[in-house]
């Protein structure tokens, strides 16, 4: 599994799909890695060659101490871009994901085809959502943190319904440093992207949850309202609608990008 550096830190990313196809770069959500995203793979990878890597922080990527940015989270997509050798890319966030995923639309558009962005937000949250939780999970890890977060991020039901998926989504968080944790919080609170994204020219489109608390549908109204021609979906699913949708997310996703 190859790494790059970005800035201080090293990143890990995964190539996979098909060589001949165009770029396609996934970006994980706070607390996850990228095994976030092995129910899209699979019915990706023939239409793409599939791009995926660990935020900073998570996963098998460095977790250096202290605050990030999402120049550093966004400079990290474009470092693997670089190391893989793709000049261009689609791309797809996931929350997290795609408040990075609206930072390279305004920074770095030329690299860039497609937007998707899921379940996100141009600001997700202020200081009053993020500071209790760096400093939660800075002063006692991420085990007291987990149960909130899963009851955020999947319906009762589907809860109900897949408790071995919900497992598996729970020890990926219980696996994240808790410096890398903070650190991405730190970025998430410092950022508002909202006038920047109004410049933004590429074909995208927006994904909603209807039952998402964390970022709420009327979030992904803000982004389709802002970005001229886009689309957005809205599906029967909490935070993961990756996760908790997965055959209306992967249609979805899959007919906007090969169209
Ligand atoms: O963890 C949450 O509550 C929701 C979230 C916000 C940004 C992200 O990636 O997840």
């Amino acid at each position: 599994m190859p790494y790059t550096r970005s800035g201080e830190t090293t990143i890990h990313y995964e190539v996979t799909g098909n060589p001949l196809k165009p770029w396609l770069v996934l970006s994980n959500s706070l607390g996850t890695d990228i095994g976030f995203w092995d129910d899209q793979v699979g019915v990706l990878e023939s239409d793409f060659r599939i791009l995926r890597y660990d935020t900073r922080g998570h996963g098998g990527s460095g977790a250096p101490e202290g605050d990030y940015t999402f120049e550093q989270l966004g400079g990290d997509v474009l470092a693997v871009m670089d190391a893989a050798g793709a000049d261009t890319a689609r791309f797809c966030g996931l929350s997290m994901g795609g408040t990075t995923g609206l930072w390279l639309a305004i920074n770095a558009p030329q690299r860039f085809e497609q937007l998707v962005l899921c379940n996100t937000g141009a600001k997700i949250g202020d200081a009053s959502v993020w500071q209790p939780r760096i400093d939660a999970v800075k002063s006692d890890g991420i085990a007291p943190i987990v149960e909130g977060v899963v009851e955020r991020w999947f319906t009762e039901g589907f809860r109900q319904a897949e408790p071995k998926t919900v497992d598996r989504i729970r020890a990926m968080i219980l696996r994240t440093s808790p410096a890398g944790y903070a650190g991405c919080c730190a970025a998430l609170r410092d950022t508002d992207l909202r006038a920047g994204m109004q410049a933004i020219r590429l074909p995208t489109l927006v994904v909603a949850g209807a039952h998402d608390p964390a970022t709420p549908p009327a979030l992904s109204e803000e982004i389709r309202a802002a970005i001229p021609g886009s689309r957005m979906v809205t599906l029967p699913a909490a935070h993961l609608s990756n996760i908790e949708a997965r055959a209306e997310f992967n249609d979805a996703v899959s007919d906007f990008l090969k169209g």
